[in-house]
């Protein structure tokens, strides 16, 4: 069984992440990770913070001589401003109320840093956190909830795919296909996984300049208003086998386990797998993807279904969708209230991002990569990578030829 946990506040010293389950002799290095990290601080419309944060990683377990060993893999990522917050967010006791009381009486703003965050930002997890776990403010619910934590889920992400492609072949990218109203051209090809480049030197990662342009205009529109925005980003994975989850029970499912992994980011409030929502208003005869004999093989006439049928790979194209709701830090400040007093304020407003649907793309594709290779793990085990690689082509083999894809 394939499992994952992530730990570490937004400006606490570091984030923790640990993956267990994976087999020994995938290739991968720290490098590896650098690049996975900076993939996500990239995006048009990211915050100051993004600019400065180094994301400093290494692996701490399971890798020796640039290979897995099948023991835990555990990664560390270093928060480039930790020494500003070491007294807001020390481990160990602190006198609040003196730090407080030196607020007050007007300290340097990296001191001011310790006042109490009263005013819930209406979207953020702010009011919801204080009133279950007991808080007199916001600072210790913000600090897991911020999507900091996704660069520990991205660096999972990557020994996942790492592993994917190794030992299946299997290669995933993603890219954004709408910032708020502005949307790429439905007739834009699928992106190439092996030209990553490509896509990340775009602003916004997508591979339609006009609808590129269009997006950047609408986060410039958007921070001049002091507004923020939400969007669409697809994540697809080529030469994925068929038979991965199952049809026989809910939680096995592929499309539900890979539904589940997208809407745990934070902001993402709705997923499709292919053509999702837009199948529902099709008919019957134009929304499934037809199965006809071509080249002596099976293929599809369509890839409607996003590549799962009965909750399980088909062996086509994977495609899904997350849909990210607007950065809820919104500048010109939301009503909210001030739990001191109960009475009506604004939301706190601090540095953040006008846009990080980019950003989201990168994330969903580690957590898909995560799916993946968990559902690959249950399908095909094995302890190294060359036994489960084996396991993978044995069971190719087994399929009759008269029903192969290949
Ligand atoms: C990559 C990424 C970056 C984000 N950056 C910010 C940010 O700078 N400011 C902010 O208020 N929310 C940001 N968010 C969104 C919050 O984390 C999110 O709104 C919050 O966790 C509440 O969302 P939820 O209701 O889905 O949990 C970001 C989300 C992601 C995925
Ligand atoms: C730090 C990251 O994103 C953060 C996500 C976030 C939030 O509220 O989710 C708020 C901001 O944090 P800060 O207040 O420190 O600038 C973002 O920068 C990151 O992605 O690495």
């Amino acid at each position: 069984m394939l499992r994952w946990l992530t730990a570490g506040e937004s400006h606490g010293p570091s984030l923790t992440a640990v993956i267990e389950g994976l087999p020994a002799g995938i290739p991968v290095s720290r490098e590896d990770l650098v690049v996975a990290l900076a993939r996500r601080r990239l995006g048009y419309g990211r915050g100051a913070r993004m600019k400065f944060e180094q994301d400093e990683v290494q692996f701490t377990g399971g890798v020796r001589h640039g290979r897995t060993m099948g023991s835990p893999v555990a990664i560390t990522i270093a928060n480039t401003e930790w020494p500003k917050w070491e007294t807001v967010m020390s481990p160990e006791p602190v006198d609040v109320d003196d730090l407080r009381a030196a607020d007050d009486m007007g300290a340097p703003k990296e001191l001011a840093r310790n006042k109490a965050l009263t005013r819930p930002r209406p979207g953020h997890a702010d009011l919801v956190g204080m009133q279950k776990y007991g808080f007199d403010e916001a600072r210790p619910v913000l600090e897991r909830a911020s999507a900091r934590e996704t660069a520990a889920r991205v660096a999972l992400g990557e020994v996942a795919a790492r592993f994917l492609q190794a030992a299946y072949g299997i290669r995933l990218v993603s890219h954004t296909v709408a910032i708020g109203g502005a949307e790429v051209a439905d007739d834009v090809p699928l992106p190439d996984p092996d030209d990553v480049d490509s896509l990340d030197a775009d602003p916004v990662r997508t591979l339609d300049p006009a609808g590129s342009a269009a997006m950047v205009a609408a986060i410039d529109a958007a921070r001049q208003a002091g507004d923020t925005l939400g969007g669409v980003v697809e994540v697809i994975a080529y030469d994925v086998p068929p038979g991965l989850g199952s049809h026989v029970h809910w939680d096995r499912r592929l499309d539900s386990r890979l539904a589940g992994a997208l809407m745990g980011i934070q902001a993402i409030k709705g997923v499709e797998v292919g053509d999702g929502f837009r199948t529902a208003t099709r008919p019957g005869s134009q929304a499934h993807d037809e199965i006809v004999r071509q080249d002596g093989v099976v293929r599809r006439t369509s890839g409607r279904a996003g590549g799962t049928e009965g909750g399980m790979s088909t062996g086509e194209v994977l495609r899904v969708r997350a849909a990210m709701k607007p950065i809820s830090t919104v500048p010109r400040a939301l009503r909210t209230i001030d739990t001191a007093t109960g009475k009506p304020a604004t939301a706190i407003h601090q540095r953040s991002d006008v846009c990080a649907v980019p950003a989201a793309g990168v994330v969903a594709e580690a957590m898909v990569a995560l799916v993946l290779a968990q559902s690959c793990l249950e399908k095909f085990g094995g302890d190294s990578v060359v036994e489960t690689a084996r396991n993978h082509l044995s069971y190719l083999e087994s399929i009759p030829a008269e029903m192969r894809t290949w």
